[in-house]
């Protein structure tokens, strides 16, 4: 299957300091894949290095076919990116940021009208998409957050913790979208801390220290580190082997 990302031996140092330290993947079209670790474990800085924001400092590694030391306003061209931080304007109303982030993807006045129509529509939000952003609940603001970073139907969506502090039912129904595209061919590339989230991935990689220490599908994971859940597979991994599960 189609290669969308290929890293190798991808690293970035801060000065003395090596961030992420070597680390080798892939994801495939299509795919939902998770990219976990503990805080401070380095993937805002690898996810920043994909996303074509930070030069890495050696290793290689493409995105969507282009290379992230040279190519990195092509990379932006062909991805979605959901940051961290809620990254829509508060005080703009929910048509005037699909707008604004419409043009910004290059999408035509005509195209931008259809997509944020059926966006609307999709989410059921008619009887919002003349308020201000800030008076939507998080939850909804993370969904519609979403729609826009997909709006332009990039190769691959970057998800930096896009559930952070939304109820249950809420991240049920994120995930539910987050399907429905990877079924329509989009890659989705996604870091969490929930690790029920991390079950719904396809295959997940858990870096510890800047290296990758576990790669592949949930049930490969558990059978490697004799786990009953993902939880118990971070826990071996992120707090070293005192828990002794394996
Ligand atoms: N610009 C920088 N200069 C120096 N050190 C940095 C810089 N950016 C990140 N770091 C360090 O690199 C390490 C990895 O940080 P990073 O933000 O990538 O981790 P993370 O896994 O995304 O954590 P979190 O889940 O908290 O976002 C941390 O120790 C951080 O302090």
């Amino acid at each position: 299957m189609e290669k969308i990302i290929e890293s190798t031996e991808l690293t970035k140092t801060f000065g003395d300091f090596t961030a992420v330290n070597k680390i080798t993947f892939d994801v495939k079209k299509g795919e939902i894949f998770g990219f976990l670790g503990a805080n401070g474990a380095g993937k805002s800085t690898a996810m920043r290095m994909l996303t074509g924001l930070l030069s890495p400092t050696s290793g290689a590694a493409t995105v969507a076919g282009y290379d992230v030391f040279t190519e990195q306003e092509k990379i932006k061209k062909n991805i979605g990116y959901m940051s961290q931080k809620f990254s829509l304007y508060n005080d703009l109303t929910l048509m005037e940021n699909i707008t604004f982030y419409g043009g910004i993807y290059g999408l035509s006045n005509t195209q931008i009208k259809e997509r944020g129509e059926k966006l609307i529509e999709r989410l059921d939000l008619g009887n919002i998409k003349k308020k201000l952003l800030k008076e939507v609940p998080l939850g909804w603001k993370q969904k519609i957050a979403f729609s826009v970073a997909t709006l332009h139907n990039p190769k691959v969506v970057f998800l930096d913790e896009p559930t952070g502090g939304v109820d249950p039912i809420t991240r049920r129904q994120f995930w539910e979208m987050i399907y429905e595209k990877a079924d329509q061919g989009m890659t989705v590339f996604v870091t969490t801390h929930y690790m029920d989230e991390a079950e719904y991935c396809h295959r997940i990689s858990m870096m510890v220290h800047g290296e990758i220490h576990g790669y592949g599908t949930p049930k490969e994971l558990k059978k490697e580190f004799n786990a009953q859940n993902m939880d118990e597979v971070f826990i071996h991994l992120a707090r070293g082997d005192q828990y002794n599960l394996k």
